[in-house]
């Protein structure tokens, strides 16, 4: 954490905007000095442009804020925690200022300051309010106090505001991130922000009560996200090639800490632990399970939820989410637009919680016990063989898949099977229109209000629960019905299914179901896929498709432009049936090896809440392709 600093600042809509320097932006003859115009404008801007990246840009931390612009907005995104400060210390100089006489903490060493410790005026601490601090003007003793020491530069300082403590003027310390190389770190700051507070509040005997300042940074920080989250990080010690542990600890964790979420860590002991560790849990302490890991951590504890004898309300109560950790982060990158831990931890807390589908897989040797649930993708054929069978080669990383992919196609291996589906949009033309009805729907969408009481957490309160309506946004939303399976694999195909063509699936080399659109990082397999549009999205290729025309299909992966080309299938399912017919081979669910049997898998609409940075998956651009 670097150190604090003292300057003014006002509210606007889009942040806290700085409005003056502070002393030590001065020289000793009270002369500004001379680099005023430094990093962490650009800083903040590029912070500030709504694109959350894994490369922030290179930041300074120590050219930093001594050198912070005037009107540089520290926007409302990027700011994790405000809070009230007091004060021991004001100086005047004959009727001129000279020190901060809001300065809380030692922070420089400059003999600036040793000369003005000689002129203290007042050693009194300014009382911050019990809840929420009211402004002068209501008379408490906080304001009296300050109004006695209002002061003044003198007119040499012209250009500098009159900076004093005056009526609506607060002492604020202001945590917020800003890029550090690749990452995102907390920096703190200690603000003199002049405000008159616009929000009120009917107290419990209908007279209205001005919130406060720190109320309302807070509101607008945190618009449509919960406050204080209640985390329990599950940490695979393995994950990211054994690095999972020190990226959460020092990336992630003080973000998430400085943003008030109260943390607990679990770290996962052996292969399959997460799923007991969500079996086990007690929900009432946790409001979301955060999987500092891969993709196998968060399908596990999904697995596990779902195998408690109280499933309805720990899904109704939970959000999973992911801390990109391990070496496939899917999850991450497509709900919080990032494979970066800092930046993921900070879209965990200005996220939205929303509810996703989730898909129910059933095969014979497990389905009687617990049917598995899939939250990103199933698959047979060449990208199952190149994904699972590489595993040795796992040094590799990301790059064994694609050459296990581009191996496997060029022996024009194939992977003869059976497929029935339910289609929901068939053709590319249908599935087009499918996706643009739903791409703005926001269901499955969960925001939170402010809490008008003050004294309890500030915002447990859903729209949901003010409207009385049983939707997604409330905690009964869920019920056992939405956990049963309507097309249990015990029962023959239904006729509304139906078979796809055999000339295609006797040659058949990729077959991919998912329901977010990034698999991996720089892999938009799933351009069209949606959170909670209540379908899942299928892609297959055959080998009757010439090398010369895969491999740019193959190529375009990154971009997602794969599923517009002629030879690829592309639709909109609700359930399929895909039977092998070869004699060795896997099927992959989410990254993990399944049996080679028959499948069946249908959406399992809204089962999930995940966290989504506005709302939605990270923009594919589909639309425009
Ligand atoms: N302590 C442990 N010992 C052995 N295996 C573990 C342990 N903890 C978790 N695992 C297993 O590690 C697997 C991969 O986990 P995760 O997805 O977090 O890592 P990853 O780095 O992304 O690896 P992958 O490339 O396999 O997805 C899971 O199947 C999980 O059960």
């Amino acid at each position: 954490m670097a150190v604090q600093k003292k300057l003014r600042a006002i509210l606007t809509d889009e942040g806290v905007l700085i409005k003056s320097q502070s002393h030590h932006m001065f020289n000793k003859h009270g002369q500004l000095r001379s680099a005023d115009s430094l990093s962490l404008l650009s800083c903040l801007s590029c912070l500030d442009d709504g694109t959350l990246s894994s490369d922030g840009g290179s930041f300074d931390e120590d050219d930093s804020l001594e050198l912070l612009p005037l009107n540089t907005t520290i926007p409302f995104n990027r700011i994790l925690n405000a809070k009230y400060i007091s004060t021991s210390q004001t100086n005047l100089d004959n009727g001129k200022l000279s020190t901060d006489p809001f300065q809380t903490e030692n922070l420089s060493s400059s003999s600036e300051n040793d000369e003005m410790e000689n002129h203290s005026l007042s050693n009194d601490k300014i009382r911050p309010p019990t809840n929420e601090l009211q402004p002068s003007s209501n008379k408490n003793r906080w304001a009296s106090k300050t109004s006695n020491i209002k002061t003044s530069f003198d007119a040499s300082h012209d250009t500098t505001p009159t900076l004093g403590m005056k009526d609506h003027q607060y002492l604020i310390e202001l945590t917020f991130v800003v890029p550090k190389g690749h990452d995102v770190i907390p920096q703190k700051l200690t603000l003199l922000i002049d405000h008159v507070p616009r929000k009120s509040r009917a107290g419990s005997k209908g007279e209205i009560i001005p919130s406060g300042i720190v109320e309302e940074i807070l509101e607008k920080s945190y618009e449509n996200s919960k406050r204080n989250r209640s985390i329990l990080v599950i940490i695979n010690p393995h994950g990211g090639k054994g690095t999972a542990k020190t990226l959460f600890l020092t990336k992630a964790q003080p973000i998430l800490a400085e943003s008030g979420c109260k943390i607990e860590i679990a770290y996962t002991k052996y292969a399959r632990h997460a799923i007991d560790i969500a079996k086990d849990l007690d929900i009432r302490k946790y409001d979301t399970i955060a999987c500092a890991s891969g993709d196998g951590i968060p399908y596990e504890v999904i697995n596990g939820l779902y195998r408690r004898s109280d499933r309805v309300e720990a899904f109704n109560k939970l959000a999973v989410t992911q801390l990109p950790c391990g070496s496939g982060n899917a999850m991450s990158i497509s709900c919080h637009w990032t494979n970066n831990p800092s930046y993921a931890a900070l879209c965990l807390v200005k996220s939205i919680e929303t509810r996703i589908d989730l898909m129910c897989c059933s095969q014979p040797s497990y389905m009687n016990e617990w049917p598995r649930l899939s939250f990103l993708s199933q698959t047979y054929g060449v990208i199952a063989e190149s994904d699972i069978n590489t595993e040795f080669i796992r040094w590799m990383g990301p790059i064994r898949f694609n050459l296990g992919v581009a191996f496997n196609i060029i022996q024009g291996k194939k992977y003869p099977c059976e497929v029935f589906v339910k289609y929901a949009a068939k053709s590319k033309k249908e599935l087009k229109v499918h996706f643009l009805e739903n791409k703005n729907s926001n269901k499955g969408y969960l925001t939170f209000e402010p809490n008008p009481d003050p004294n309890s957490s500030p915002d447990l309160v859903s729209r949901s629960n003010n409207n009385e309506i049983k939707d997604e946004l409330s905690p009964n939303f869920l019920t056992e019905s939405n956990f049963k399976l309507k097309y249990p694999m015990t029962e023959p195909v239904p006729s509304d299914w139906e078979k796809m063509d055999p000339e295609l699936t006797d040659n058949l080399t990729i077959f991919y179901t998912g329901k977010m659109p990034y698999i991996a990082k720089d892999t938009k397999f799933f351009p069209a896929a949606l959170p909670a549009d209540g379908t899942i999205d299928l892609v297959i290729t055959d080998a009757r498709i010439p090398v010369t025309r895969m491999t740019p299909i193959l190529l375009s992966l990154d971009k997602g432009s794969h599923v517009l080309e002629p030879e690829v299938i592309h639709s909109k399912i609700l359930a399929y049936k895909i039977i092998p017919k070869v004699e060795s081979g896997l099927f992959s669910v989410d990254g993990e090896k399944f049996p080679l049997e028959p499948l069946q898998v249908e959406v399992m609409p809204m089962l999930c809440k995940t966290l989504l940075r506005n709302g939605r998956y990270i923009d594919t651009e589909f639309e425009s392709m």
